[in-house]
């Protein structure tokens, strides 16, 4: 290992830098007090300013100019392996990429730092197995044994399990009282299980096995590879790409494999999925764990001992010790890009990871992102391809219906031949998806009177009615009201109006319509309770809802094998907008939702209710030619020189002095550099211009591909000094254009 140049204690020079997690400079320097042994990577507690803080060891004997005397000395070092050389490595690489302070990225891998001391005797839980038959079942106390099932039984620590469970110390008690939960003293975190590559896994098809054997043979021979695993909608590429890890494991069974997914597809059917292939439980990291899942996710990484963990983004940024592969599944997904702190694109960090360590990374989806393709055409990603689904299913017809000759009621969204389509399905007794991709009863609250539309306090967003609440709710501030009576403009009673619908608005045509229809909404803010979301999605899957309205909650990855129709309702809704990736994420999100119809025996139908049958996205869905849509599609971007054919950056000013901010603005675009296969483009206002009483003006770069846009913004805004109260955020390949 390269960290075991151990630094020589009788060294005359005994000083360090020490890289803190704080977005200052590249670290201080601190002299080592006799005694301690320090390797690059040691996690220290050092002294700055009246504090302490933990940090990490970057430098031996840097070079600096302070003098000895002057340096305070290390206060001590945290029993924890030091960070490896290859996670160090990869701190600098995305602070130079993201142009990010190196301490900002080093905080995404320390965290909040309570990591670094091993945990105390505590009280846990374990499952009996079984479970008693007998055992009165709560909403509460399913959650616990859900939680605990994830962890492969437990024990899990009695604290951290009521956390995860969102339940009282009382429930786990009376579950302990009716022996559903055996208490034990735990000295440690419970040490992960070692994965068995040699399981069985599932039986593979031919197609899957040709595609497993592929990737597996890169993992085995080593050093860095891109692939996409491109696959249509329930070709299986889960099986897929557990043999490559598993064909990792093989190799090395030291070996650590991450598996990225977005965080909404980290349900407890794929993690036992993982579990069952692995015969135990994969490491699961996501941002709502408790202090103390944490911890132990976080010293299993750290240690090695984690080997298989299953993450949202962050997960990228754990402290691995021996990284063999990386797995980002559903790549295409804008969930991937962080916004906020470091705006890093996990995907294409993962792909710079595995290019940096030398090993392989897989891309999987079934509607791949116009770079990964474009990086395929271009050679440097391997494509693996599954063109048809998993056993007897087949892909489902999609068929448009123009709402311009087939118009639903007025105040209502279903076309009559929707609303056959769903009668026939109910009939038959299959399941019925209604996708909209809208939160709420309605978009926009408008007065009747005097034509005010409602708006957050000092923001230019609208309010948008939740009915189930009875609130007025702003989905970018978070601000809510109930709903009034009276327009605060005008004061006329009773005169606010919802306009458009959300997918309460369509749960409440469905219902009038359907009246013995089990029916359910699935949408991100109306399942407050947390395991709601869940819930709804396994009754779904046992069949115990009929029509399920959804946003875009219900189009990652999940498995429903009784849904048979899929009715996008407004299939145009994203196209609307000039974000560049409209039109692909139309496609992308549509082309997932239409993928969970007919996944079992019973063959799937999808309904694209649009007014623009015409347009290239609607038509490429209908027709699923991909290909088509992703040729014009990469055209069009080429001859803008977007990406993936040009690099993009946003730059965004915020204040709460508009004049100052617009003064600033103006300023920076006096100083805009004139360089060969360089754009910049603004100041423009933000399309949310003013957000919670801040108001926003950004720029918008475009250089060539060659082109390294880090240093066109670096001689750009380098010498240019903020003014104070105005904010500046630096973007790189920005998502969101809002
Ligand atoms: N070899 C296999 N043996 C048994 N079941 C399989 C096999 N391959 C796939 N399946 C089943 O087929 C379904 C689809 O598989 P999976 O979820 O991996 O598809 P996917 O390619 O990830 O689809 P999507 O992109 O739509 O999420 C799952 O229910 C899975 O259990
Ligand atoms: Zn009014």
């Amino acid at each position: 290992m390269a960290d075991a140049s151990l630094f020589p204690t009788s060294s005359p020079k005994r000083r360090v830098r020490v890289l803190l997690p704080l977005p200052v400079g590249d670290g201080y320097d601190y002299t080592v007090p006799a005694g301690m042994r320090l390797v690059p990577g040691a996690f220290v507690r050092v002294p700055l300013g009246p504090r302490q803080v933990a940090g990490v060891v970057w430098a031996l004997d840097p070079a600096g100019e302070v003098a000895d005397d002057k340096l305070k000395p290390i206060t001590a070092q945290y029993d924890t392996p030091p960070l490896a050389e290859a996670t160090r490595r990869f701190v600098d690489w995305v602070a130079g990429y993201t142009l990010s302070p190196r301490g900002t990225v080093l905080r995404l891998v320390m965290r909040a730092g309570q990591q670094l001391t091993p945990p105390k005797a505590r009280l846990a839980y374990r499952l009996p197995d079984p479970v008693p038959p007998g055992l009165r079942m709560t909403e509460a106390r399913a959650r616990v044994i859900e939680i605990l099932r994830r962890q492969g039984g437990g024990p899990l620590v009695a604290a951290d399990l009521a956390k995860d469970a969102d339940v009282t110390p009382g429930v786990l008690k009376g579950l302990a009282a009716a022996e559903g939960l055996i208490p034990e003293e735990v000295a440690r975190d419970a040490p992960f299980g070692r994965p068995d590559p040699h399981l069985p896994g599932r039986a593979l098809s031919e197609h899957q096995a040709a595609a497993a054997e592929s990737l597996s043979a890169a993992v085995h021979a080593g050093g860095y590879r891109a692939f996409l695993l491109d696959g249509v909608t329930g070709s299986g590429k889960t099986e897929v790409y557990l043999e490559a890890a598993a064909a990792a494991l093989k190799k090395d069974p030291d070996a650590q494999i991450c598996i990225l997914l977005p965080e909404i597809g980290l349900t407890l059917p794929f993690l036992e999925r993982i579990h069952r292939r692995f015969g135990t439980a994969p490491a699961h990291w996501h941002s709502d764990l408790s202090q103390g899942t944490r911890r132990r996710v976080w010293r299993g990484v750290a240690d090695g001992s984690a080997k298989v963990v299953v993450g949202a983004r962050s997960a990228l940024f754990l402290p691995f010790r021996r990284l063999a592969l990386i797995v980002v599944d559903e790549e295409h997904e804008p969930a991937y890009k962080q916004h906020d702190g470091v705006l890093y694109q996990a995907r294409d960090m993962a792909v710079a990871r595995a290019a940096q360590d030398g090993f392989p990374v897989l891309l999987v989806s079934a509607t791949p992102s116009l770079e990964t393709l474009a990086n395929v055409e271009e050679g440097r990603y391997d494509r693996v391809a599954l063109a048809v689904r998993y056993g007897p299913a087949r892909l489902p017809e999609t068929a448009i219906v123009d709402m311009r000759a087939d118009p639903p009621e007025r105040g209502q969204w279903l076309s009559p031949i929707a609303i056959d389509a769903v009668t026939t399905c109910l009939a038959a007794g299959e399941q019925v998806l209604l996708y909209l991709n809208r939160r709420g009863y309605a978009p926009v609250t408008l007065c009747r009177t005097c034509g005010e539309r409602m708006t957050a306090p000092g923001s230019d967003t609208w309010l948008v009615e939740h009915r189930y609440s009875g609130r007025l709710v702003c989905h970018h501030t978070g601000y809510s009201i109930p709903k009034p009576d009276h327009c605060p403009h005008c004061g006329a009673p009773d005169s606010l109006t919802p306009c458009g619908p959300g997918v309460e608005r369509i749960a409440e045509e469905a219902a009038a319509r359907w009246p013995d229809a089990r029916l359910a909404i699935l949408s991100s803010d109306t399942m407050t309770a947390p395991g709601a979301m869940r819930q709804t999605l396994e009754r779904m899957t046992a069949g115990e809802i009929d029509i399920l309205v959804a946003t875009q909650a219900a189009a990652k990855g999940h498995n429903f094998p009784g849904l048979t129709l899929v009715v996008a309702v407004d299939a145009d809704l994203g196209l609307a907008g000039g974000d560049l990736r409209a039109a692909e994420r139309t496609y992308q999100t549509l082309a997932q939702v239409s993928g969970r119809a007919g996944r079992a025996e019973r063959p799937g139908r999808v309904l694209l209710q649009s007014y623009q049958p015409e347009s290239p996205v609607i038509c490429a869905l209908a027709a699923g030619d991909r290909e088509g849509f992703t040729e014009a599609e990469l055209e069009g971007r080429a001859q803008l020189g977007f990406p993936p054919f040009g690099r993009l950056a946003a730059v965004i000013l915020s204040g709460d002095n508009e004049a100052r901010l617009t003064r600033f603005a103006h300023d920076l675009a006096l100083a805009v550099p004139h360089a060969e296969g360089v754009e910049i483009w603004g100041p423009a206002p933000a399309p949310l211009y003013r957000l919670k009483g801040i108001y926003r003006q950004r720029f918008l770069v475009k250089t060539g591909r060659r082109v390294s846009i880090q240093a066109v913004l670096k001689s750009w805004l380098g010498p240019i000094k903020l003014p104070s109260g105005i904010r500046r955020t630096v973007d790189i390949d920005p998502y969101s254009f809002t």
